[in-house]
């Protein structure tokens, strides 16, 4: 195998995980996007970043987009290469739309795109790669193949996904909040417990069974689909402000999850034009991206 091109593109789009009751499993893909450019150089690495992350995200050889783009070269045996970088980021960092499992399937997409053999690293490979990589197959599943999904781990420990038939019209919107709310993941992972009541587990298993029917095309089962008792609330006190928009939404009826691990607010609905305005006012910002069908595309 050879790096056989001199330069190779990608198109990532922005992902939601969770949605509501299916923790660490459901995900979504929006047409939002970053864009990653790269070329082989002989010398060492450099990453521009134009947008989210400039000045923050290393520019260097461990930038996570440089990361998994080596980490693919090497799964399929290439060699490596000195890299010129060119990043144009949208998606929030820390803000629950999937930054770093988009980061990670951009890289590995960049080296399917300089491979002599670009077939070696396939959607699958680049799906069990990345959820190596960053860890989170419900936010690579739909950054990977687009539309809605379900992710699990199957008794070997092998990162699994299937699509889930969603209303390709279905209205999306992200709230997302001002920047000083970023969270990491891994602190939004450190306040959730490891054991919960069967009452929780049981609510949880239908919520799930009702979103995917939902999704399909039954948005009257949207409000049942989208309760939760597994996350959410676990992670009221470091998402303080999305908790209560959320809450507050769906006392209207909007059918208004936690994004991923927050703080973003996902409704699988349009908002009214009210609704909007008081957000915006108070700093949100709101997009209304619509689903993205394809996941990850060398352009
Ligand atoms: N495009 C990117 N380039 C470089 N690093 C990135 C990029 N996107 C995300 N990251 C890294 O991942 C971190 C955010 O990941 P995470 O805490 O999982 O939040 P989320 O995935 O919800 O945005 C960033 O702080 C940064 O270190
Ligand atoms: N299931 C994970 C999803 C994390 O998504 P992110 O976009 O916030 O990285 C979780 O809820 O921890």
């Amino acid at each position: 195998m050879r790096l056989a091109n001199e330069r190779a593109a990608v198109r990532v789009p922005a992902t939601t995980a969770n949605m509501g009751p299916g923790f660490d499993s459901f995900g979504m893909a929006f047409r939002y996007y970053d864009e990653v450019e790269v070329r082989p150089v002989v010398g060492p690495t450099s990453v521009s970043v134009e947008g989210v992350g400039a000045g923050t995200v290393p520019t260097d050889d461990s930038n996570l987009v440089v990361r998994a783009l080596r980490a693919g070269l090497e799964a399929v045996g290439a060699p490596q290469a000195g890299f010129e970088m060119r990043c144009v980021n949208r998606i929030p960092h820390g803000g629950g739309m999937g930054s770093s499992a988009s980061a990670a399937v951009a890289g590995l997409m960049l080296a399917r795109g300089l491979l002599s053999e670009p077939e070696a690293l396939d959607d699958d490979l680049v799906f069990s790669l990345a959820t190596g990589f960053e860890g989170h197959p419900d936010n690579v599943a739909p950054a990977v193949f687009g539309g809605a999904t379900v992710a699990w781990t199957d008794a070997e420990g092998t990162p699994r996904c299937a699509p889930m038939p969603v209303d390709a019209s279905l209205p999306v919107s992200l709230l997302v909040p001002p920047e000083t709310t970023r969270l990491s993941t891994e602190e939004a992972r450190k306040v959730l417990p490891d054991l919960v009541p069967r009452a929780d587990a049981l609510f949880n298993t239908s919520r799930a069974a009702v979103l995917m029917l939902a999704l399909a095309g039954r948005p009257d089962l949207l409000m049942a689909g989208t309760e939760d008792r597994l996350h959410q609330h676990y992670r009221r006190d470091v998402l303080p402000a999305s908790m209560a928009v959320m809450d507050s939404l769906r006392e209207q009826g909007y059918p208004a999850v936690i994004s991923g691990a927050g703080p973003t607010v996902l409704v699988l609905a349009d908002l009214s034009q009210h609704t909007r305005f008081t957000l915006e006012r108070h700093g949100w910002t709101v997009l209304r991206p619509g689903i993205d069908a394809v996941g990850a595309q060398l352009v």
